[in-house]
């Protein structure tokens, strides 16, 4: 797991490197630097491209100094400095790099408060101007040369934040950001990359390690973690001989309308490729021909209108809810009797948990572990409105705490929030997922994994991140533009034979 820090910590943990390791700070800072410029080399190989590295004079300035100084080093001639002085301080470290920078070649300009903006003729921009000890929204002439330069539409690369961006904490939508193409980050990506209102303002992100020290970064048991392929390759169990599919639990998947039938399919499929021993799925009876032609190998129950099911709870090691179901009558009679007499986790999707939003004493019948699943809409459906995800966020490790739950926010980087209180967010998924019926897989494969007795917390984890991987395998290599959720649902198997190789 990748903690991620706030500004604050992140402070702290340069403080402790410093007198730790030890290393100076301008040494810190120059390390830095140096990994910008190795990442900045293979993305801009082009010694020739024109380049102004904009400064402010705090420590992202001085990065910024150091990088042009460093680049200059490796034979990027046209290159050229522009250090703002609109405070009338500057940190140590910048004056330091200021001064190492004097007897170089590199032209270098000074623009002063309430200046005009020299012109730029320059292609790449190197944002050097305010990093994380951004404090307050930009104002005066910080927000008009950051309009300014926006205007210019140039490739921006930012040193570790776009100027203008908080690290964590609400982000306004009136808030003037430079908009960069690519941020290259220190140590962790910041924990406002993950989240969906960074994405106007920066179009990737990649981190460089810095050398932290790692035990006291993890020391701050921060409730933020990035989820890596380690953790997932820890999970995950191997099979083993002598196995039999009873080893592997059964799963009962309550999903399926008429109209909606698909999403059983998809769930019920996704949880036979992601492993349960046995899948069962409780549908109405219009949809056994499709069920028995699109995946032969799941079993069925067969729901009446108006009637709850003849269930046998103790057979199934899990059960989850949802997909397609419906809102109406019947709908709601079922999950209550589900809520009645099912008390191990189950894994809650989709209409159920429209139905939960609506009837929000149901909530608290939730059986302990167990593991709701709503895309941004359902949560809020759920939990009230939020104007900023990182008011979402808040709401989310609340909430998971005080019902003891397992709460799977589905997003670019989903997040999923645990019973103690931390937030693991996925590392893996493109847009090629963004489709109708994703979600359902989601459920099936998260369902698997429960009943295959990986706890509700692993299952989450795993499942969410088997889910991206999929999608990744099949559209990151061919660039392709759509994954189906089928697809990914059947490449499960290989994902998993990958990981646990
Ligand atoms: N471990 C690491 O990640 C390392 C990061 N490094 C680099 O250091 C910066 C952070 O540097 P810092 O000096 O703390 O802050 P900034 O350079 O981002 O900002 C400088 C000062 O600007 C003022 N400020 C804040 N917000 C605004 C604003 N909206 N308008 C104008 N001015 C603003 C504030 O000072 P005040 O006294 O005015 O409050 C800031 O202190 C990090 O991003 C990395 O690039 C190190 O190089 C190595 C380790
Ligand atoms: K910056």
């Amino acid at each position: 797991m990748l903690p991620l820090l706030t500004a604050q910590q992140i402070h702290e943990a340069d403080a402790y490197t410093i007198s730790h390791e030890p290393v100076t700070s301008v040494n810190l800072m120059e390390r830095a630097s140096k990994a910008f410029v190795s990442r900045f080399m293979q993305h801009f190989p082009d010694k020739a491209q024109t380049i102004s590295a904009y400064c402010g004079s705090g420590n992202n300035g001085g990065d910024g100094l150091a990088i042009a100084r460093m680049l200059n080093e490796h034979g990027y001639r046209q290159l050229n400095v522009k250090v703002v002085r609109f405070s009338d301080k500057a940190t140590d470290d910048f004056n330091t790099n200021l001064h190492r920078f004097q007897h170089l070649s590199v032209p270098l300009l000074e623009i002063e408060k309430g200046g005009n903006f020299p012109p730029e003729d320059s292609a790449i921009i190197i944002d050097a101007l305010l990093g994380s000890g951004l404090n307050k929204p930009l104002s005066g002439d910080y927000e008009q040369l950051v309009k300014h330069l926006n205007q210019l539409e140039k490739t921006v690369v930012a040193v570790d934040v776009p100027t203008g961006l908080p690290t964590e904490g609400a982000v306004s939508k009136e808030a003037t950001i430079l908009k960069a193409k690519l941020v290259i980050t220190f140590q962790q990506p910041k924990i406002n990359f993950l989240l969906p209102e960074s994405g106007p303002h920066m179009e990737s992100w990649e981190a460089v390690d810095i050398g932290l020290d790692d035990t006291y970064l993890q020391s701050l048991n921060s409730p933020y973690q990035l989820i890596e392929k380690g953790d997932i390759k820890t999970i995950l169990k191997p099979r083993h001989k002598f196995s039999n599919k009873g080893t592997y639990g059964h799963a009962l998947l309550v999903a399926g309308q008429a109209k909606t039938m698909g999403a059983a399919l998809l769930c019920s499929s996704a949880c036979v490729y992601a492993g349960a021993g046995l899948t069962t799925v409780c549908i109405p009876e219009s949809g056994l021909t499709a069920l028995n032609s699109y995946q032969a190998e799941v079993m069925a129950i067969i729901r009446e209108q108006d009637q709850l099911p003849e269930i046998e709870w103790d057979k199934f090691s899990v059960i989850g809810v949802g997909p397609g179901l419906g809102k109406d009558d019947n709908a709601l009679a079922l999950l209550k009797n589900i809520l009645a007499n099912y008390h191990k986790p189950m894994i809650i999707d989709a209409d159920a948990l429209n139905l939960l939003a609506t009837h929000q004493e149901l909530l608290q019948q939730l059986p302990k572990g167990s593991i709701v699943t709503p895309h941004m809409k359902e949560f809020d459906r759920l939990f009230g409105e939020h104007d900023t995800w990182w008011n979402r966020l808040q709401t989310l490790k609340q909430k998971a705490q005080e019902l003891q739950i397992n709460i799977v926010l589905k997003n670019d980087y989903t997040i999923t929030g645990t019973p103690d209180g931390k937030l693991y967010f996925n590392s893996t998924s493109n847009a090629a997922m963004a489709s109708g019926g994703m979600g359902d897989i989601l459920t099936g494969i998260i369902t698997a994994l429960v009943a295959q007795k990986y706890t509700p917390e692993q299952a989450c984890l795993a499942g969410v991140y088997l889910h991206g991987k999929a999608g990744d395998v099949l559209a990151l290599p061919n660039q392709l533009h759509v994954v189906l959720p089928g697809q990914v649902a059947a490449k499960i198997p290989a994902v998993i034979a990958q990981l646990t190789a």
